[in-house]
């Protein structure tokens, strides 16, 4: 074989730099590499950057996909023990099929994906375990030749067809390909604990571009797992797109935030509305916030059945579709505070199916507005 082992300047850093998927076409063959896999399919490849951040690989992971892992030896730990119990881990994900969207040419943004037949609220897109997660600090603190290596034997880790869709996705540096595409295509997610700040890799999702006002909601469950939903009914031929930022901000902040994140002029509808409408949106946002701040300190004494109404309807003013579970489960409980049962019921409702939609039915705001109806509803008498 045309492998050769480099050592790094670090002596811990010891990766396969010349492997090429060409050399094992019909998957890796493990053993030759080195590495032995453990009984439920994991790889350590004890492969790190100062003893700290090492690689970890699963080939069998969801159903065959497979998953590489750069982190410390803690969170692999709790990563073993967070997908034993995920179904999504053990089988694969799952999509709305056949998919009602295709993927094509957008201007100025590159490849996105564009719905071909009517979609409606509620609509569950797909349902995708990570690829690839990686400890945020690894990505952002250590130096491009360090984590290059670590990145490379990653990806050369995952089975091959996912390898393949993987690289596919889209860069937009010179230098490494994995660091740049984690950097284009990545979610933030928390694995819990204290250092549990990771970014993950779904190459599935990562065609959605983003939008102001988006037609599509995505959560990541306590299992890892990915899940993008229509927000509202969307017509053949529309764009698909997900936020990447705070909706609520003014224009202004949100543009920066694209370009000094994403590297990306928003022109999106809702950035590019007209002067005067700009103005209404960002006024509109900032009566938001300030109502939102009397309604969770009810103890002030402000609160009043029209400005809840008010506030609810600012947000359906500024279609912020993708996000009304907490506007909803704010009016709810200040309904409920002034003894409104009828209106706290129905804005516990909204909150309840906008919670589903927006971050799954199992999600701390969806049960904590369960319990509130419980309360409202099974009163003795
Ligand atoms: C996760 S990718 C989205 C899919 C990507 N367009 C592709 O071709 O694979 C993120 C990148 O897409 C581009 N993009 C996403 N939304 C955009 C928008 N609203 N306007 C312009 N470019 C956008 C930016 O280059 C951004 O860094």
């Amino acid at each position: 074989t045309s492998c050769s082992l480099e050592v790094c300047p670090w002596p811990q850093l010891v990766v396969h730099q010349t492997c090429g998927a060409q050399d094992f076409e019909n998957g890796y063959n493990l053993h030759q590499m080195g590495f032995a896999t453990d009984p439920k399919g994991w790889i350590d490849t004890k492969r790190c950057v100062r003893k700290f951040f090492c690689l970890f690989a699963n080939q069998q992971f969801a159903g065959g996909q497979g998953i590489a892992f750069i982190s410390t030896r803690e969170n692999f730990e709790r990563i073993k023990e967070i997908v034993e119990g995920s179904s999504a881990s053990h089988e694969g994900g799952t999509a709305l099929l056949p998919e009602p969207f295709h993927s094509a040419q957008i201007k100025g943004k590159g490849m996105g994906l564009v719905a071909d037949k009517p979609l409606r609220r509620g609509a569950r897109l797909m349902s995708m375990p990570p690829v690839f997660i990686a400890h945020r600090n690894f990505l952002e603190r250590v130096p491009p030749d360090y984590q290059g290596p670590l990145l490379d034997l990653a990806v050369d880790l995952l089975p091959p067809s996912t390898r393949a869709v993987f690289l596919s996705q889209m860069t937009r540096f010179a230098g490494n390909r994995a660091a740049d595409i984690m950097a284009t295509n990545s979610f933030q997610m928390n694995l819990g604990g204290e250092d549990g700040h990771h970014f993950g890799n779904y190459p599935a999702v990562s065609r959605f571009n983003h939008d102001c006002r988006p037609n599509v909601a995505f959560h990541i469950d306590g299992d890892l797992v990915h899940t993008t939903t229509v927000v509202r009914d969307i017509k053949p031929g529309e764009e698909l797109t997900v936020s990447y930022l705070d909706n609520a901000e003014p224009r202004a902040l949100r543009q920066i935030r694209a370009r000094q994140t994403w590297g990306f002029e928003c022109t999106c509808s809702h950035c590019s509305l007209p002067e005067s409408l700009v103005a209404e949106s960002d006024r509109r946002l900032q009566e938001i916030s300030q109502i939102a701040d009397k309604l969770t300190n009810p103890q002030g004494g402000e609160v009043t059945p029209a400005l809840i109404k008010r506030f609810i309807k600012l947000h359906e003013d500024e279609r912020l579709d993708s996000t009304m579970a907490t506007p909803y489960s704010l009016a709810a409980l200040n309904f409920y505070i002034l003894k409104d049962e009828k209106m706290a019921v129905k804005y516990a409702k909204l909150a309840v199916e906008a919670g589903t939609i927006e971050s799954g039915p199992e999600s701390q705001t969806v049960k904590s507005v369960k319990g509130l109806i419980q309360n409202l509803t099974q009163k003795p008498g």
